[in-house]
């Protein structure tokens, strides 16, 4: 089925036009495209978003600098478990998204501008990651006020809960993800995916994958579709804690990244980078529409409940 995830174009509200330059009818316009996206399918695509391809492909081509280094190498840069640590590496197969099935294969790289270590993999890296790590913070900034008025709430009112975005106080962070090649000999575990279902925590996630594919999702009354990779687009999806703050009028959608079929995409690795967007840490999200359906909850405590379910 063609284009089951809509494609929205976001030229008239892209990062190169200033906010004070925004025209309320072209935010109007982006707006209800996205609130209907998110609350029919709980992704999309943006085309036209104004963040420079050659800052994402830098930045996974320094990541995969990285994950081709020798384990003993990426051990250095490890990251601990705790609950606020946001920088470096987590080895292969050593998550599960989905508990039920056996470790992911991938290797992923965490950053969060807040907590710049002193030693990086490399200066390149340590600038590429900065860098886009502000960049997604910019255009997080212009989506949450285009959804905002989508929802018919006021324009401030989501970018004031994200206030702090990029500080200490706010755990919104930069995930670079690697899918290392399935050679020819390998064994998979039963039911090993290269990342199994979930729904993302937060309340929206951006997503730029390279040109391989496998992601795929779940989309109510149609199973798992595949999100193709369409150059040049982001892909923006709703995060569980979004969906609780609209109460359930925008949808957090479960997805998953499978071992493609095609043999030569199998045999390649694959990319994809991930900005992951909470409110504040003491931010109280409560049902936008008044009514309650789920308590008041701080963002960090809902961070809290879903790493403790999951660690
Ligand atoms: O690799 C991808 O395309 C998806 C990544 C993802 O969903 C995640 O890290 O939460
Ligand atoms: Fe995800």
């Amino acid at each position: 089925m063609a284009n089951a995830i809509p494609i929205i174009d976001f030229e008239q509200c892209d990062l190169d036009v200033e906010t004070e330059n925004l025209k309320q009818e072209h935010v109007a316009q982006c707006g209800k495209e996205v609130k209907e996206a998110f609350s029919t399918v709980g992704f999309c695509y943006l085309k036209n978003h104004g963040i420079s391809q050659e800052m994402i492909d830098r930045y996974m081509r320094l990541s995969k600098e990285f994950f081709q280094r020798p384990e003993d190498f990426k051990e250095k840069f490890a990251r601990g478990t705790a609950l606020k640590n946001f920088f470096g590496w987590i080895a292969f197969e050593r998550e599960k998204l989905n508990p039920s099935r056996p470790g992911d294969l991938k290797e992923t790289f965490n950053y969060h501008i807040a907590f710049d270590p002193d030693t990086w993999p490399s200066n390149d890296y340590r600038d590429s990651s900065r860098e886009l790590f502000l960049t997604c913070i910019r255009f997080t900034r212009r989506v949450l006020e285009v959804l905002s008025v989508g929802l018919g709430i006021p324009r401030e009112l989501m970018t004031d809960a994200h206030r702090y975005l990029g500080e200490g106080s706010n755990p919104s962070s930069l995930r670079s993800l690697y899918y290392p090649p399935i050679s020819e000999g390998a064994v998979l575990k039963p039911g090993q995916i290269r990342l199994g279902e979930h729904t993302d925590y937060g309340t929206i996630t951006l997503l730029f994958q390279d040109d391989i594919g496998g992601l795929e999702v779940e989309i109510p009354g149609q199973g798992f579709v595949p999100a193709v990779p369409i150059p040049g687009t982001v892909i923006v999806n709703i995060g569980a804690l979004m969906q609780r703050w609209t109460s359930d009028k925008l949808i957090a959608t479960n997805h998953r990244v499978v071992v493609p079929e095609v043999e030569f995409k199998k045999r390649s690795s694959r990319q994809a980078v991930a900005f992951f967007i909470h409110p504040d840490d003491e931010y109280i999200v409560k049902c936008l529409d008044g009514f309650d359906k789920y308590e008041p909850i701080s963002s960090m405590d809902y961070l809290r409940q879903r790493f403790d379910a999951t660690y």
